[in-house]
């Protein structure tokens, strides 16, 4: 079926599609951000920060998290590469934040891989089936490009060395890119070959937020020409495949030096972009910024113009993107209001051409002989033509003056239109730097209240630990305590046992005994020795006293009979010695008892060593277990104290951290909200002034139809012309519906 090959407008198709959470994003959280309607068409964002009712949003289609490549091409893409089959202009285009999965959706991780291909190289297999099954009669031209705008310049990606191409318009070509290479191609492998040569040429880059991120706009397009050879209708469709550069805030993606110029300049040129498709949907604008950038200036067609246009917006659904994901939604939103007029791009054989000429002439033949019969019918029934020549030279030097005045209006409503177009671009333009601050601003209330969250959290914690440190410090006091106990008691035992031990080596010295007997049988016939050595001891002294009796009487004898005086000393002597004797017969007794006493002594305080041994035997062991137990223990206790106490460190560390980052956080938000608050003066003035000049152009637009009325009334039926002339499409559509026509008659003829 011959598709319709004008349209009376046509909005945008807006495809959102969110890709399944990334390994850094499951780290900070499994939770999701969005939650998507059965329909496939709404979803909510449950956001962190902006309260109240969760914000909804609907596209076209919302593909969650868990979407087929073939799914989305199938709704996204494949109704524009049909049309584009059909010889009208198609554009799809992915715009997200950086890593949301653009290059994923337009290209794919595999150029040959049936369920991971992206729309790129599905779009080229669906043209090569169409032509396979198309009428043998038509034969189509296909040519390939690939570039990028990289730092606002254009790079051939097919022939990198050709670097800052221009853009140029013209009436058939419409906008493109001047001195591109263009490849003819004739199957789908070669399409393939060329994106795998652009696809190395392109500039990417790695940050934190992507491994492989891309760091320009790549524009993939392919111009399909396709003649009927029967009826010799021309039929051109241009396809562009876009996968924009990815915002990004700088301060996520903690990029530097050459990647923060190209941040720079990828964010520049995507509020271009959101500023053109503010002006083309605020219902206001009169005029659109597409010269603003390279990028806008060869989306014109897509935006507005002459295209089927499909946008797929990616996202993530991580609440720690939730911001961007934000503002991506609304640009889609924004989006779905461009209203763009496709038309079929026919071209017009020379044969073709012959044939409505012929059709042309004869029809003023016609005409012109219609004219004749009536101006003969006139002058045959005495009727004369309604002007006179004088007349007709005096209407013309009205119209004159008349075009003249009402040229010098045009240029003065030109003139303001200009004025209040570039007032309006310039509120736009605040606008969106209003957009971008009060998202600024509210990625900074957020990390605020994230910070004093976290410092409450970190508060609490501290508390919590000071209060584990002080219940361990209890403990710890306790322990001590009934460690200093055993200690003392240990102690007490020892000093026993060394008195013990003293009073036994006291008692080994007096009985001189040279080794300490270790048990009780051995002590029990140390002691029978010891008693067997007194009793041989006594013996032997009872020898010696009777020795030493018998010498001293012998030696009295000898003595008596020497001398008398010896006598008297003798007897004396004697005397002396008895007393003596008995004293000594006494202290033997006395020695001998107390000998008795302290065997006896020694025999109590060997069975008492011998328990106090055992017991401390007994003690010892149970002492040491204990006390290795203890020391286990505090060893364990110290460890701990020490971990909590550099714990504690860390906290208030982190706390003080986190306090300085507050106070900068609240710093920089005042900075926004003054900032903020400037611009809204600004944006205040400006709108006053925008005011004012509606209110002017009001006052032009009044004076003109009363020019007009004026006109209408000297000039009577030429006023509609003129009207037609100011709108300018008159022609334009006539020329259309010839051409129509005509093309429709020369099938007639088949
Ligand atoms: N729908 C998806 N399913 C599975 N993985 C995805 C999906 N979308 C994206 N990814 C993965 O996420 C990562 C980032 O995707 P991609 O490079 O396409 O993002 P991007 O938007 O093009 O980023 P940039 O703007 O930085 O170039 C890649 O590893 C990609 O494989």
């Amino acid at each position: 079926m011959e598709a319709h090959e004008e349209s009376s407008g046509a909005n945008i198709l807006v495809i959102c599609r969110f890709r399944p959470l990334n390994e850094k994003e499951l780290e900070i959280s499994e939770d999701l951000c969005v939650e998507y309607n059965e329909d496939h068409k709404n979803l909510k964002i449950i956001s962190q920060y902006e309260y109240g009712e969760p914000l909804k949003f609907g596209f076209d289609h919302v593909f969650d998290h868990n979407s087929k490549q073939v799914d989305v091409y199938n709704v996204s893409s494949k109704p524009i590469v049909e049309a584009v089959m059909q010889g009208f202009n198609g554009t799809v285009f992915a715009y997200g934040q950086t890593s949301s999965g653009k290059t994923y959706t337009m290209s794919g991780i595999k150029l040959d891989d049936n369920e991971l291909m992206g729309i790129i190289p599905r779009m080229i297999s669906t043209v090569f089936e169409q032509i396979s099954n198309a009428d043998p009669c038509i034969e189509y031209q296909i040519k390939v490009s690939y570039c990028e705008i990289y730092m606002e310049k254009i790079r051939d990606l097919l022939e990198p060395n050709k670097e800052n191409l221009k853009i140029h318009e013209d009436k058939t070509r419409g906008v493109f890119i001047a001195e591109l290479t263009e490849v003819y191609v004739s199957s789908a492998g070669e399409v393939h070959e060329l994106m795998k040569v652009g696809l190395d040429n392109r500039k990417v880059g790695h940050t934190d937020m992507n491994e492989v991120s891309s760091r320009s706009h790549s524009l993939f397009s392919l111009v399909i020409t396709q003649t009927n050879k029967r009826d010799y209708i021309s039929k051109t469709g241009k396809l562009y495949l876009i996968d924009l550069a990815g915002s990004e805030k700088v301060g996520k993606t903690n990029v530097v030096g050459k990647r923060l110029e190209e941040a720079k300049n990828i964010n520049k040129s995507l509020t271009m972009l959101g500023l053109v498709i503010y002006s083309l949907t605020d219902g206001k604008s009169t005029h659109i910024p597409y010269r603003d950038s390279k990028l806008t200036r060869v989306l014109q067609d897509s935006l507005g113009g002459n295209s089927k246009t499909s946008l797929i917006i990616t996202c993530s659904p991580s609440p720690y993107n939730e911001a961007e994901t934000l503002s991506t939604l609304r640009f889609g939103m924004r989006a779905k209001a461009i209203k763009n007029k496709p038309k079929v791009n026919r071209e017009y054989t020379v044969a073709e051409l012959k044939l409505m000429l012929a059709k042309c002439r004869e029809e003023i033949a016609k005409r012109d002989r219609r004219i004749k019969i009536l101006e003969e019918s006139l002058s045959n029934s005495g009727g004369k033509m309604p002007i006179t020549e004088n007349k007709e030279e005096q209407a013309n030097a009205e119209t004159e003056d008349i075009r003249n005045e009402y040229e010098e209006m045009i240029a003065e409503l030109e003139d303001t239109r200009t004025k209040l177009a570039e007032e309006v671009k310039m509120t736009g333009k605040l606008r969106i730097e209003i957009e971008m601050y009060t998202d600024e601003l509210n990625h900074s209330k957020a990390i605020a209240d994230v910070v004093t969250k976290q410092n409450q959290e970190n508060k609490q914690s501290i508390q919590k630990y000071e209060k584990t440190c002080e219940e361990k410090d209890n403990i710890i006091e306790k322990l001590t305590v009934t460690k200093e106990s055993l200690e003392k008691e240990i102690h007490q035992a020892n000093q026993k046992i060394i008195i013990l031990e003293q009073k036994l080596n006291e008692k080994d010295i007096y009985m001189a005994i040279p080794e300490k007997t270790p048990n009780k049988t051995t002590n029990k016939s140390g002691i029978d020795e010891l008693k067997n050595m007194l009793k041989k001891e006594k013996e032997m002294h009872m020898v010696s006293e009777k020795d030493i009796f018998q010498l001293r009487h012998n030696l009295a004898e000898v003595i008596n009979k020497k001398c008398p005086e010896v006598r008297v000393q003798e007897i004396v002597r004697e005397e002396i010695s008895r007393k003596e004797k008995d004293k000594w017969s006494e202290e033997r007794k006395n020695i001998m008892k107390d000998l008795q006493a302290r065997v006896d002594r020694i025999i109590e305080l060997e069975m008492a060593l011998d328990d106090a041994k055992e017991s401390y035997k007994n003690l010892e062991s149970y002492m040491s277990e204990g006390e290795r137990a203890l020391k286990r223990k505090t060893d364990t206790l110290e460890r701990n104290l020490e971990q909590l106490t550099l714990m504690y460190h860390n906290l208030i560390n982190q706390k003080s951290q986190i306090s300085v980052e507050k106070t900068l956080a609240e710093k920089k938000l005042s900075r926004v909200n003054d900032k903020i608050k400037n611009l809204e003066d600004q944006v205040c003035s400006f709108k006053n002034k925008y005011e004012e000049s509606e209110q002017k152009f009001a006052i032009v637009q009044e004076e003109l139809v009363k020019i007009q009325n004026t006109k209408e009334r000297k000039r009577g039926n030429i006023s509609g012309n003129i009207k037609r002339t100011i709108h300018g499409g008159f022609s334009h559509e006539r020329g259309y519906s010839l051409l129509n026509q005509s093309s429709f008659n020369s099938d007639d003829m088949m």
